[in-house]
């Protein structure tokens, strides 16, 4: 389980707070308003922000002052943060160790991510002579062979196209109740939480709110929710 526990993120000034507990296994939404502090959430249970105050357990272990690199998650961004220069098989590499040196195990490891997100041949192309959708897939395969058990995805696939998003939801989804990781998915479309999404956390004004079930948070919206999804005012 993460436990955030009376937690205070402190983003170049921006406070967001946060007590709630996420059931490890289990996949949540992180939606709100732009500027509420979806992406400070995350970033905050990552090690990229400091710690105002407050604690972050993961199962029932203290993480909230440990480097970013000894926390049990395994980050994805939007852009994928793929570097150029390198082919798609090393770029997963990197996600293994950052100086490329790999055991006969962690390359058979990089292997199966390829396969297994469908990039099967493409393993020595460099990310421009890839597609939008086959660049986020090999993003995709680098977090998975991290083999982290708290994945957290920051819009990861804003940019591309509805159907192409969908397959790679689908995936997620596939990957992630395969691997038994616990998953955090920051969306600004409700209609990503309704695909995948156990339940949401909503996080609105500096706060980020206990996961509620999914399709009762989106059917029957709270007030700082109706507004941002577009849902006409209850009489
Ligand atoms: N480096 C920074 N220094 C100061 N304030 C920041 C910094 N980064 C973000 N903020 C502020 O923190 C607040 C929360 O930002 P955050 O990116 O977490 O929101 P968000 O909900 O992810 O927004 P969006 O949906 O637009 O991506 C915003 O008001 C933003 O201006």
């Amino acid at each position: 389980m993460l436990k955030l526990e009376r937690l205070v993120i402190d983003n170049g000034g921006f406070l967001l707070s946060a007590d709630l507990s996420a059931t490890a296994g289990a996949k949540y939404a992180v939606i709100g308003p732009s500027g509420a502090g979806k992406s400070t959430l995350i970033g905050g249970i990552a090690g990229f922000h400091p710690i105002k105050s407050g604690h972050i357990l993961w199962q029932g272990a203290e993480i909230t002052d440990a480097l970013p690199g000894k926390r049990p998650v395994a980050m994805l961004f939007q852009d994928g943060n793929l570097f150029p220069h390198l082919s798609v098989e090393q770029n997963i590499e990197l996600g293994i160790d950052p100086d490329l040196r790999l055991s006969p195990d962690d390359q058979e490891r990089v292997a199966q991510a390829i396969h297994r997100v469908g990039l099967a041949g493409l393993g020595t192309r460099r990310p421009a002579a890839l597609s939008g959708g086959q660049q986020s897939r090999a993003a995709l395969a680098r977090v998975l062979v991290q083999g982290r058990p708290l994945l957290m995805l920051d819009e990861p696939f804003a940019a591309l196209g509805p159907a192409l998003k969908a397959d790679m939801l689908d995936l997620v989804d596939t990957l992630v109740r395969e691997s038994g990781a616990t998953l955090l998915m920051v969306s600004h479309d409700p209609a990503d939480a309704r695909r995948i999404a156990d339940e949401v956390i909503l996080v609105a004004e500096g706060i980020a709110h206990p996961p509620q079930p999914t399709a009762k948070l989106l059917d029957d919206p709270p007030p700082a929710l109706r507004a941002y999804l577009g849902a006409p005012d209850l009489p």
